[in-house]
């Protein structure tokens, strides 16, 4: 029996209600499988957390999570209880750094059963690889007077190690595509850092000659992402950069509400931690409507990552079927619940036995 210890966040918001919906898909896997098991133990940590204890999670928090396998996130933020810069930093992207989770893998693909908003979303299939350390993504700077001459500096760190890591990571996982990398690049309007990724890129580039490999300014690669998304395969992007690109990733395949990501630890030391792409949907919480399968999504990303390869795609393949027989929620042309879209996929899960 191969048994998996899961930290489990569901955060704010549908976190805490996307999550309970993937992790009952996850134990009837496991219970068709026969031989895996999830140990699952769940962990408070939210804005109102944050009200009740003056922080997002306890002092030995991160030492907790460490002792687990894979930590898996639903969403952080609730603005009206908390500034969103604090509950973010305070979990979710305090995670991320303190982990080494320098990956953040982020596919979209046209998904049967769901209508893209592009007239022609013709068949693309691409993964997107943010550099999830560094970059935009940053305390780095400073505020100071008031009124007239406030100002404010942000400083974005881009190191070479952290830059190669990211374009390495999408050079390999091009080995197993379509043999395609796209580096998001803006080294027309920012002066120091852009130049600085391209010329790493050109570097790490030399290394592949079998991937093909091109840069392309981020704003006409956003444009791309709309007129012909089925031209890319692999992109490697800065944190900024790539957290907007996988909105719209998310958004051409239909909905954020579909849209998974693996947050990827490659030195061994951490836990690798799996989480949606969208945020808590403040405005649509507590009613029940949540789209559950960018969650679920993620925790066929998880099961990839433990190795589980074929039972990742079966998942895959039945809640394209579930989404195919038009059993889906509000955000995608649906009329189902969180609850009856889970149910089914569960349902059919069981057929597999
Ligand atoms: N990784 C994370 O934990 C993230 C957290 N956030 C936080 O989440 C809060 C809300 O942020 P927003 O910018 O509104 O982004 P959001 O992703 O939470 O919501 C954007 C829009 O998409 C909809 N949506 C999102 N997920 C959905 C789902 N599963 N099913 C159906 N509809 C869905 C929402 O209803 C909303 O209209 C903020 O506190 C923000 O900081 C935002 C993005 C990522
Ligand atoms: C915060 C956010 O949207 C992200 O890092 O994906
Ligand atoms: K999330
Ligand atoms: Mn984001």
């Amino acid at each position: 029996m191969k048994k998996l210890e899961i930290a489990v966040v569901p955060g704010d918001g549908i976190g805490k209600e996307v999550v309970p919906a993937a992790l009952k898909v996850l134990d009837t896997l496991a219970e068709v499988h026969g031989g895996l098991q999830f140990s699952f133990t769940e962990f408070p940590w939210n804005c109102e957390y944050y009200l009740q204890h003056g922080a997002m999670m306890p002092a030995d928090g991160l030492q907790t999570l460490a002792n687990f396998q894979a930590v898996f996130l639903g969403a952080v933020g609730n603005p009206q209880l908390v500034p969103d810069h604090i509950s973010l930093w305070g979990l979710l992207i305090k995670i991320r750094r303190e982990f080494d989770l320098v990956i953040n893998l982020r596919p979209a693909k046209v998904f049967a059963g769901i209508t893209s908003p592009l007239a022609n979303p013709r068949d693309f299939d691409l993964i997107v690889v943010r550099e999830n350390s560094e970059g935009e993504y940053s305390e780095v700077g400073g505020r100071i007077f008031r009124g007239e001459d406030e100002l404010a500096i942000q400083n974005a760190i881009f190191t070479r190690k952290g830059s190669e890591r990211a374009m390495r990571y999408a050079f390999e996982l091009a080995k197993g595509r379509k043999k395609h990398v796209t580096s998001a690049t803006k080294s027309n309007g920012i002066f120091h850092s852009m130049p600085f990724w391209d010329e790493v890129f050109q570097d790490v580039q030399a290394d592949y000659p079998d991937i093909a490999a091109r840069s392309i300014h981020i704003d006409a690669l956003t444009a791309f992402f709309v007129t012909q998304p089925q031209i890319f395969d692999v992109i490697v992007a800065s944190n900024l950069f790539g957290d907007i690109l996988t909105d719209l990733g998310a958004a051409i395949m239909g909905s954020i509400g579909v849209a998974p990501s693996a947050n990827i630890n490659l030195n061994g030391k951490y836990p690798s931690m799996f989480e949606p792409v969208h945020g808590s949907a403040p405005d649509i919480a507590g009613k029940g409507i949540a789209n559950p399968i960018g969650q679920i999504w993620t925790a066929k990303m998880m099961l990839d990552h433990f190795g589980e390869n074929e039972l990742a795609e079966e998942l895959l393949r039945i809640i394209e079927e579930v989404t195919q027989a038009g059993i889906k929620t509000g955000d995608i042309g649906g009329k189902a619940t969180t609850g009856e879209v889970t149910a089914e996929i569960c349902q059919r899960i069981t057929q597999l036995s």
